[in-house]
This record gives structure tokens, C-alpha cells and sequence, in this order.
């Protein structure tokens, strides 16, 4: 399916990975528009990218599809202003945490195909992980665009909307919770005596040869992790320790507070 111009209002980490992985996978310059409210950031996108940056409103009356990607709380008045200039057929697709689409439809114009997206960060290496959901009048093709354009930067999951809010808790913030273990475990080995560097360097192979086996290896995290896991050995005792401080159940409230802030922001309790 081909469309028009595609718009990311409010370009900053989530939409510039985006912007990103769209010209990576084949769009030119010339097909994206990008607008933000930091003169810095406008300079940044059209040296690095050669987007234009425009306002808004021009943005939203030039673009076929409108990506909002500000922060939830900044999605009310970035409505307000541009509600009303969508061109005829718009498609807008929004990668807000929280916000359902019957929110956003509610101030948008009677009719406005909506498609709400939860991308993930690695989209930068084109290893994201997006879900998708539509709206009460986006169409199977309009889904289907969708997962074409975010297809080239990593996999996409068609979700019943419902599930975002737990989406977002797992795979939305989900690089979040791996960098901090990493950021933990390097700081382990300076603990242990080894040079940052060689602790860095030992942590990052060990967790990308560690994803690859997940996905690779056809087996649960549960058979990988006890073929490391010797009797009497290293790994057991590393393991109670964490057992002891609570890591799993930790991890399981963490989540859960995840999922409830999503629902927050939904009801405009931000
Ligand atoms: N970061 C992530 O990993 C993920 C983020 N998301 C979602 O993506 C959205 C953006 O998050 P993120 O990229 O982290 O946030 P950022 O703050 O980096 O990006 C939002 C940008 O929008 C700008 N902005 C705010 N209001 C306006 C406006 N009226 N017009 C134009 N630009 C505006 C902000 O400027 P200023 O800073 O001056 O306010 C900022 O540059 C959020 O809704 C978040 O829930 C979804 C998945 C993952
Ligand atoms: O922290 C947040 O609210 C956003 C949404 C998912 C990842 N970052």
C-alpha cells in the first residue's frame, strides 16, 4: 500500500529512531516531515537526516499518515492544535504509552483511522519490537501499512488493544530493565577487580550471544539457563543469591508497576 507523506510530531528519542529506521528502510527525506519544539533538535534532524522540520500545523495538513510521538502528557494540546488540519483520509498512528485509541479518536475528526503502536528503542538497530493495535476506524489495510513501515526495524505483533498496557510494561520499557542489569553486572566486575573496559566488553558479547540464543536456539530460558548451571558449581551459587534478595519477585512487581503506570496515564492521572 502506498501512501503520502509521513509526519512525526514530536521527533525526539522514540520518533527520530523512527524517522531513523525509515530512511534506513527506504524512504527518502523527501517522504518524511518532522516537527518538535527544541531549535536544537529541529537543526540535528535536518543535518543528520535532511528532513524537513516544519511546524504542526503543516505538518498535519501535509502528511497522509501523522506518527504522534510526543509524551502522553503532552498529547492533549498537540491534538487541540491539530485536529482539525488533518488532510482528508489521514491516518494517524500514535506510539504513546497509555493513550487508548478511543481517546485519541475522541479528539480527533468523527471518522479518523487511528493505529496505536508500541515500538521499543532497539528499532535503532533494527531489532525492535513493536505491537500494533487499530482503532474503531482503521481498516485491515491501514493496519497492514503499518506493519509494512515498521516491518525493516525490527518484528511486529498485532495485539488486541487491551493488551498494550502489559505490552508496554514488558517490551516498551523492556530495554530499560536489560541495561540496568548490564549497567549492574559491569559495575559487579569492577567489584570483582577487572578493568571497566574488560567488564564492559564481557557483559555486552555476554548478552548479545545470550539474546541470540533465546531466539535461536528453539529452547525456554529455563533449559539455557540450566545448561549453565553446573551442580555444586559458580552459576547455583550466584542463583541462590539472587533467589535471596527477591530478583524474581522484584522483577514480577516491576512489571506490574509497569502496567499500572500505563493505565494511569490512560486516565489522565499523569
Ligand atoms: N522512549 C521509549 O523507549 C519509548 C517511548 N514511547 C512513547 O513515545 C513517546 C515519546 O517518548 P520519547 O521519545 O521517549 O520522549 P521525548 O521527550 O524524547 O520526545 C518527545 C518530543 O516531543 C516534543 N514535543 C512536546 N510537545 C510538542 C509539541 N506540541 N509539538 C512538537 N513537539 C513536541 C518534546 O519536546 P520537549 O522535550 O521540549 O517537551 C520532545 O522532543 C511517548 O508518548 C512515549 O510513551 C513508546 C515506546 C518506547
Ligand atoms: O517510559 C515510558 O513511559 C516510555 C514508554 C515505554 C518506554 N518508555
Amino acid at each position: 500500500m502506498t501512501r503520502g507523506r509521513i509526519a512525526v510530531l514530536g521527533a525526539g528519542k522514540m520518533g527520530g529512531a523512527l524517522i531513523a529506521g525509515l530512511l534506513r528502510s527506504g524512504h527518502t527525506a523527501d517522504d518524511l516531515l518532522a516537527t518538535t519544539q527544541e531549535p536544537e533538535r529541529a537543526e540535528e534532524l535536518r543535518s543528520r537526516h535532511g528532513v524537513e522540520v516544519v511546524s504542526n500545523l503543516e505538518a498535519a495538513r501535509a502528511a497522509a499518515t501523522v506518527v504522534l510521538a510526543v509524551k502522553p502528557q503532552d498529547m492533549g494540546t498537540l491534538l487541540e492544535e491539530v485536529g482539525t488540519a488533518l488532510a482528508p483520509g489521514a491516518l494517524v498512528v500514535s506510539v504513546a504509552a497509555g493513550l487508548p485509541t478511543s481517546w485519541l479518536e475522541g479528539r480527533l475528526p468523527a471518522g479518523t483511522p487511528v493505529v496505536r503502536v508500541m515500538p521499543n528503542t532497539p528499532v535503532l538497530v533494527d531489532e525492535g519490537m513493536s505491537a500494533v493495535s487499530a482503532g474503531s476506524h482503521a481498516t485491515s489495510e491501514h493496519l497492514a501499512y503499518v506493519e509494512e513501515l515498521l516491518a525493516p526495524v525490527g518484528r511486529v505483533l498485532r495485539v488486541p488493544e487491551y493488551q498494550l498496557d502489559a505490552v508496554t510494561a514488558l517490551s516498551g520499557s523492556g530495554p530499560a530493565y536489560f541495561f540496568y542489569m548490564c549497567e549492574a553486572m559491569i559495575e559487579a566486575g569492577l567489584l570483582l577487580g577487572l578493568p571497566r573496559s574488560v567488564a564492559h566488553e564481557l557483559v555486552v558479547q555476554t548478552a548479545v550471544g545470550s539474546a541470540r540464543m533465546l531466539r535461536e536456539a528453539g529452547e525456554s530460558p529455563v533449559a539455557l539457563r540450566e545448561a549453565v548451571t553446573s551442580p555444586a558449581g559458580t552459576t547455583i551459587a550466584a542463583i541462590r543469591e539472587l533467589e535471596n534478595h527477591r530478583v524474581r519477585a522484584a522483577l514480577l512487581s516491576a512489571l506490574e508497576a509497569a502496567r499500572d503506570r500505563s493505565k494511569e496515564l490512560a486516565a489522565g492521572t499523569a
